[in-house]
């Protein structure tokens, strides 16, 4: 390439990647994936390197990520908010490590290594033990002011009581994947857009000028820096990890201090099959030298630390065809078109359904019946159609028209107006009913096992049910002469759905699909006013003073208790004899400390023996086991913890010294 090519090669580049900066940072809404970006980022690199007199300042490849929204108050970071540069596969990563000892003088560098989440940057700071101050990165010099949004993450503590009298810490907001499923799964049946990946749903859900949404989006956080090390007696990056973990911040337990690159490329390598069972989204590692005083010696370039780099994990596609286009339609009438495809393995599992949302993103990427496509899954869990190979087609393709009436009832569909969907308006369609009897069954609803789709489809069929309130009138003699209906199922069925009238009210509140009403605040709806009744003679002025709650879902609760229909159903469920207040005596198994947790303990405990801590874990709800499994809910590690520990840390299980446990269960 001459330099005129590459010239307006560079500008063109240039000019593309600003865009999608800002469609990324700005408006949470990217539209490429990150690796067709990194691809485009990476091209201009090259150009830049090949032709360094064509490099200026305001190049993207200088510059740290967006500009901070207006809309916030500004925080101009102290110490400045960089990025980190990043390495392919093992060669890149070799080359990073040559870098390193070069500028070192032959010295060899230990490396820490961590799990690089898919958030967003953000810094915290404390004052005399107290949280006082957060904000984004921004541009790496000023950041947005969002500190009363991140109050609301749980895992922040607000109090650090041993913290020097200013401490500032860097770390990662990011929403876990279930909460990134369901945020989706609720936008989707709300007729909003759906988010591309967890960082931009956490981003946007941080970036709220109301921190009521916030609250409701289960974000979590991980630190990984401290701000500043002065005055304290911290040589290490590890050591600075284990230091903040002890004054109670979350640090990731996925960490691991390696003594060479080559350590670092075998755990990469063992990185990219665990990441499937993590609970959030990794896009791969940070490295890090762990001296701090070798890192001192390093320093920076314009945009980021000479002493880290990120290793991306290859981006996980694979190609397949579209059989077919599904509509289904939600409990809330939403019409969703799914792609049928032929089953292919990606990022860890099979795939053979990806939903393609809405009429308008079929059109924008142009999906046919018959085509082949790249398939991903955003947030490493909801498959999804990247883009479609467009010269791998026939002639033969179909293209995918939208129902104008609705596929389960006939009645002609709408489209309201600032939705993205079209809904079945219909509020007696059989589809509609049946999904929210589905949804009332469900695990995180009032959990009714063995009460799958299948079986629900043919209690409706056979005319058994009309609606959730008559499951609790079915008799043995019903179920039987249901297809592969045993003696022994039909029992258990009618005994599980008995047991759900004791769910409680949250579970119940859940259950009923109240619109805007996820599980998390059906919870604190459920605490707030203890009893249906209360709650159903809420006024929307009352309803909005509870955090969490906005205007939207006050009007929905209000809407939904005003409706005759939903009375009846209420009344019908009622007089089944489903509990419907909180429990006034506190004391129920599900409330005791460690309800539903599964806890390990390994080491030598100092106050107690293993076998009586373990009785202690049971005595308060919890189940004691002796083995790391993805179920532990957390370890308690005593001296000398042993191989148990490692297995938790592999598996990014909480660890708990004994102090901490103690704390947790007398609190
Ligand atoms: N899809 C798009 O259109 C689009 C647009 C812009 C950017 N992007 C993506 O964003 C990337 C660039 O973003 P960036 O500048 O934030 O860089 P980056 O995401 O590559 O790396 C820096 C960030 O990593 C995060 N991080 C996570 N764990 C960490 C840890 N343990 N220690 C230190 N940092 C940790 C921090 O937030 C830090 O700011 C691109 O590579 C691309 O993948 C995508
Ligand atoms: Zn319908």
């Amino acid at each position: 390439m001459d330099m005129e090519h590459a010239r307006r090669r560079i500008e063109e580049l240039r000019r593309e990647i600003r865009r999608h900066n800002y469609l990324y940072y700005v408006l949470d809404q990217p539209v490429l994936t990150d690796a067709e970006y990194d691809a485009l980022y990476r091209e201009l690199l090259e150009l830049e390197e090949q032709y360094p007199e064509l490099i200026t300042a305001d190049s993207p490849t200088r510059r740290v990520g967006g500009e901070p929204l207006k809309a916030f108050g500004q925080v101009r970071h102290r110490i400045p908010l960089l990025s980190l540069d990043n390495a392919f596969n093992a060669e890149e990563l070799r080359a990073f490590d040559r870098r390193v000892k070069q500028n070192l003088g032959g010295e060899d560098p230990e490396y820490m290594v961590e799990a690089k989440i898919d958030g967003l940057a953000v810094a915290l700071t404390y004052e005399q033990g107290r949280f006082v101050q957060g904000a984004t990165r921004g541009d790496g010099e000023v950041g947005e002011d969002i500190t009363e949004n991140l109050k609301t993450i749980q895992t922040l503590p607000l109090e650090l009581p041993k913290a020097p009298p200013l401490l500032e810490v860097r770390g990662e907001a990011f929403m876990p994947k279930k909460a990134f499923v369901r945020l989706n799964a609720e936008r989707e049946a709300n007729g909003e857009p759906v988010f591309a990946n967890p960082r931009n749903a956490a981003a946007g859900s941080l970036r709220q000028l109301d921190p009521k949404v916030t609250a409701k989006r289960s974000l979590a956080v991980f630190i990984y820096a401290l701000a500043q090390t002065e005055g304290l007696e911290i040589s290490t990056h590890a050591a600075a990890l284990d230091w903040l973990e002890q004054l109670g911040l979350p640090v990731n337990p996925q960490r691991r201090l390696c003594r060479d690159i080559e350590e670092v490329i075998a755990l990469a390598e063992e990185w990219a099959v665990l990441r499937h069972q993590l609970p959030y989204d990794i896009d791969g590692l940070v490295i890090k030298v762990n001296k701090l005083s070798q890192q001192q010696r390093l320093g920076f370039t314009a945009k980021s630390p000479r002493w880290a780099i990120a290793y991306k994990f290859p981006a996980e596609q694979a190609e397949t065809v579209v059989e077919d286009i599904e509509i289904t339609v939600g409990r809330t009438g939403v019409l969703t078109p799914t792609a049928v495809l032929r089953p292919v393995f990606v990022a860890g599992s099979t795939v053979s359904r990806a939903s393609l949302h809405n009429q308008d993103i079929i059109r924008e990427k142009d999906v046919r019946i018959g085509d082949h496509v790249l398939i991903h899954k955003a947030g490493d869990i909801i498959p999804e159609v990247v883009r479609v190979l467009k010269e791998k087609r026939s002639g033969l393709e179909r293209e995918f028209v939208m129902p104008e009436h609705c596929p389960a009832c006939g009645s002609k569909v709408v489209r309201p107006e600032g939705e993205v969907a079209v809904r079945c308006p219909n509020r007696f369609c059989p589809a509609q009913n049946r999904e929210a009897i589905n949804h009332f069954v469900s695990r995180e609803a009032m959990n009714i096992e063995g009460l799958g789709p299948a079986v629900v489809n043919q209690l409706l069929e056979a005319g058994l049910i009309r609606d959730a309130a008559d499951l609790y009138n079915l008799r043995e003699e019903d179920l039987l002469p249901l297809e592969r209906m045993g003696k022994k199922s039909a029992q258990n069925l009618l005994q599980a759905i008995a047991a759900s009238k004791e769910r409680g009210l949250g579970p119940l509140l859940f259950a009923l699909g109240i619109r805007h009403v996820g599980a998390k605040a059906a919870k604190t709806l459920a605490r707030h006013f203890g009893s249906m009744e209360k709650l159903a003679a809420a006024t929307q002025e009352e309803l909005q003073q509870i955090p969490e709650v906005g205007p939207k879902m006050a009007e929905a609760i209000v809407q939904f208790f005003a409706d005759e229909h939903n009375r009846n159903l209420l009344n019908k469920l009622k007089a089944a004899g489903v509990k419907m207040e909180e429990d006034a005596d506190p004391v129920t198994v599900d409330n005791l400390p460690l309800a539903g947790q599964t806890v390990v303990i390994t080491g030598t405990l100092s106050r107690m023996g293993r076998k009586e801590a373990e009785a202690l874990v049971e005595q308060l709800g919890g189940k004691a086991s002796s083995s790391v499994s993805k179920k532990t809910s957390f370890v308690v590690a005593g001296e000398n913890p042993g191989s148990k520990l490692e297995k938790a840390r592999a598996l990014g299980i909480p660890v708990l010294s004994e102090e901490e446990f103690w704390q947790k269960i007398s609190n």
